[in-house]
Order: structure tokens, then C-alpha cells, then sequence
């Protein structure tokens, strides 16, 4: 890790997947505030950036918007604009990037990146789960577009690249519309990946862990086959994003694409919706709101979560990677559900209580990336502790309280 991306530290971040310490021991240690990150990116891709600057992207209130809380009004005064700087780049070096799903929670920390480099950005959203307001700052921009489409239908474009990210991923919503999100997955991906044929775009899938199911291997390496229940409730979005990873796959051998499949591992932030549904949202707005805390059964069901601004590293150097076969993103750091919710009521609430509510069908008991792929191949580990991660995205909603 580069020195220069943390504050003087004691300790690295997240780096710490392979110490025996105990999620408890490790979290007391984080919670020192050592070792924060102060940048993200890479000098490499150009994608390096301040925190800073980006927190101002979600934390500040815009110029030019009053919101009215009393009387649940908003206010534009017109003045909306003094766009975030972009990097300058030459005609030829500045790539046209299509992202799908770009005012999604992912999609929209994506998109900043790419515009802060300096790219044209043509954002696909059908606005299912994906929200204008995540993607606002950009509105208007000269190297900016934003298109209100649905990739079930085809779209023609001119595009050197393709972030095919559009999918609900959160249960709730895949599952209150379980056709609709196969055809997404599959559509949506021959869509989109017909695009890339037609056009010689550099293509990446954002698949999921979840293509692993409720996994036997543990932890989870990408030549792990899964072991996913076919006709369940989360079939719907695991089998379409095993379908998705077919296809794509299917494309690169026949019609000789150049694709990257990135298989994300729980990722929690700022710009989550806050009826996400997912646990790191519900669990945060819960102790704001001084609600008990739901873990669905006993909560010793394992996760592993990576804030946003790791996960979109990852996919900017998967890109500019030769990685032609899948790779894990994700933070091995490893909690089991109740442990996290002592985490999010010890940080946010005390009062609170924990209750448990009935566990879902399929509810995978472990997961946690194996990453040694990513590190070899991209160069790439997460750098955010989920302590800081946390903070930020209590700060976040902490922000939105008025409006939840
Ligand atoms: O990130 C991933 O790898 C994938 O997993 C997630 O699914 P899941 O891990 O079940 O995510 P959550 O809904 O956040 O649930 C995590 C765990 O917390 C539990 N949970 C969730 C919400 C809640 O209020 N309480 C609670 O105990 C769930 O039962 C589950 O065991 C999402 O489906 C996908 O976004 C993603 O592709």
C-alpha cells in the first residue's frame, strides 16, 4: 500500500484479512482512528483523487438547492452549477465510457470517478433503484449525458468501453419482480454486450458473489463453482448473474470481445437508498431512528463487507487489467450479522435494541472473499477499515435524518 494514501498510521487500513485477530480485537483497533485513508485511486489510471473531494460530491448540500424540511419543499435556485473540476485530457486520450445503471448506489461513485478523470460518460438508467439525485452534480456537464432507458431493450451507441452494472442487487428489490430482474441479468447483458460487439468496446460485467450461493468452500475462490438453489427466491439474481457471466463469457470465446467479469462482494456507503433493505443501510437508519435492530435468525450468518470507494478502485483497474477471467472484490474482513449489529449500536445508538426476526429462505451462512486474484492480477486490496467506512455512511444518513 502507498504510504502517502493514509494518514500516518500505526497500522494499514483494511490489510489485516490474513492476522489472527478476532473481529472484535481488530474493530477496537480501528476504531484508534490510525490509518485512515486520505486519497483513493491509482497514479497508474489517473483515477487518483482526495477524499475530500469526493466526500464533497455526497456530503455537501449543492449550491443553488434550499431544501425546506418544515414544509417538504425543495428549491432550485437556478444556480446549480459550479460543476466538480475534471482532469483535462487530449481529444485522443479521452475515452467515451457508457455505464449502465450509473445513478445506482455503485453505478453513480463510478461515474464520479470516471468524469474526475476526465472521460465522457454516457449514463443508462431505468431509475428502478437508481436515483437522479445520486448523479445531479453532473447533470449538464459538457462531458456528461444521461439517458432514461432500460437495457431489456437494445440501445445503439459509439463507446470505448462498457461498465455493465444495471440490475436491482439488493433482495427486496430483485426479488418483488423475480422475472423482471432474469430478464435484466439476461437481456440486459446480450443488450449490452451485442453493444460491445458492434462497437470493439472493452466490456465488464459487475457479477456478485452471489453466484456462489450458500457456499462449501470458504472462503470463496473464483474457481469455486457455487452452490446456489436453482428454484428458490434468490434464484432470480444469482441464476441470471451466473447466466450474465455465461454469456459474457460466451462472447469473448466466439465473437473474441475483451471482457472483465468482477464478482462483488458485499459493499456498503454513502448513496445506498435508505429502503436498500441490505443489512449495513437498515442497521445504520434503524439506530438513527432509535428502532430496534432486526437480524433475520440468530445472526451468526457471516458477511464481509468493503466500503464504495474500494470497490470502485477495483473496477477501474479490473478494466485496465489483462484479467480475462473473473475476480473477487470484496473486504475479507469477516463479521457474523449479530456481531455487526453490536458494531452499529455501540457507533451510532446504544439505546437501541437488537431483536431477531425469522431468517430468510437461502440465506448464504458465510461468505468472504478470497482475493489473492485481484492482488496478483490488478494490483488490488482495499485500503478503508469498515470502521471508517461506517463513519462515513453514518455521516451520510446522518445528513439525509430530516428526509427519512
Ligand atoms: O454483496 C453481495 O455479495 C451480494 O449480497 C447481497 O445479499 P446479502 O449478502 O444477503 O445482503 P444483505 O441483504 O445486506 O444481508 C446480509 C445479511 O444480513 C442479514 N440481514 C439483512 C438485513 C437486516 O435488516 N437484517 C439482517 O440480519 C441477511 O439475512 C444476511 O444474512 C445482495 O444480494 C447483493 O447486493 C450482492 O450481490
Amino acid at each position: 500500500m502507498d504510504s502517502a494514501e493514509l494518514e500516518a498510521s500505526s497500522h494499514g487500513g483494511a490489510s489485516r484479512e490474513q492476522a489472527p485477530l478476532s473481529p472484535r480485537t481488530a474493530l477496537s483497533q480501528d476504531a484508534t482512528k490510525k490509518g485512515r485513508v486520505v486519497y483513493v485511486g491509482h497514479d497508474k489510471f489517473g483515477t487518483r483523487v482526495p477524499l475530500d473531494e469526493l466526500r464533497k460530491l455526497y456530503l455537501n448540500e449543492l449550491p443553488g438547492r434550499v431544501t425546506d424540511h418544515e414544509r417538504r419543499t425543495i428549491t432550485y435556485d437556478g444556480s446549480l452549477k459550479k460543476y466538480p473540476p475534471v482532469r483535462l485530457l487530449r481529444n485522443c486520450d479521452r475515452k467515451r465510457i457508457l455505464v449502465t445503471g450509473g445513478a445506482g448506489f455503485v453505478g453513480s461513485h463510478l461515474v464520479d470517478r470516471l468524469m474526475i478523470m476526465g472521460n465522457e460518460v454516457v449514463v443508462l438508467d431505468n431509475f428502478f433503484t437508481g436515483r437522479k439525485n445520486n448523479i445531479e452534480h453532473w447533470l449538464g456537464h459538457p462531458n456528461f449525458e444521461l439517458v432514461r432507458h432500460d437495457v431489456v431493450d437494445p440501445f445503439m451507441i459509439e463507446v470505448d468501453e462498457i461498465y455493465h452494472l444495471a440490475c436491482p442487487a439488493s433482495p427486496p428489490h430483485y426479488q418483488y419482480n423475480p422475472i423482471k430482474t432474469v430478464k435484466t441479468s439476461v437481456m440486459g447483458t446480450i443488450n449490452m454486450l451485442g453493444l460491445a460487439k458492434r462497437t470493439k468496446a472493452k466490456f465488464l460485467l459487475t457479477s456478485t458473489s452471489e453466484i456462489y450461493g450458500d457456499p462449501k468452500e470458504h472462503p470463496q475462490k473464483e474457481t469455486y463453482w457455487g452452490h446456489v438453489n436453482p428454484i428458490g427466491p434468490r434464484a432470480c439474481y444469482d441464476e441470471g448473474k451466473r447466466v450474465a457471466e455465461t454469456l459474457t463469457f460466451a462472447y469473448a470465446k466466439q465473437e473474441k470481445l475483451d471482457v472483465r467479469v468482477a464478482r462483488i462482494f458485499n459493499t456498503f456507503g454513502p448513496r445506498m437508498n435508505e429502503n436498500d433493505g441490505r443489512v449495513v443501510s437498515n442497521f445504520i437508519i434503524q439506530a438513527l431512528r432509535g428502532e430496534d435492530l432486526t437480524v433475520y435468525g440468530e445472526g451468526d450468518q457471516t458477511r464481509s463487507f468493503q466500503y464504495i470507494h474500494d470497490l470502485v478502485d477495483g473496477l477501474i483497474q479490473l478494466m485496465h487489467s489483462k484479467a480475462h477471467e473473473p475476480v473477487n472484490l470484496g473486504n475479507p474482513d469477516e463479521y457474523t450479522i449479530m456481531e455487526f449489529a453490536e458494531i452499529i449500536r455501540d457507533t451510532v445508538n446504544k439505546e437501541v435494541r437488537i431483536v431477531n426476526l425469522p431468517s430468510t429462505t437461502d440465506d448464504p451462512q458465510r461468505r468472504r472473499p478470497d482475493i489473492t486474484r485481484a492482488k496478483t492480477f490488478l494490483d488490488w486490496s482495499p485500503k478503508f477499515s469498515v470502521m471508517q467506512g461506517i463513519e462515513e455512511t453514518v455521516e451520510y444518513f446522518s445528513k439525509l435524518a430530516n428526509d427519512l
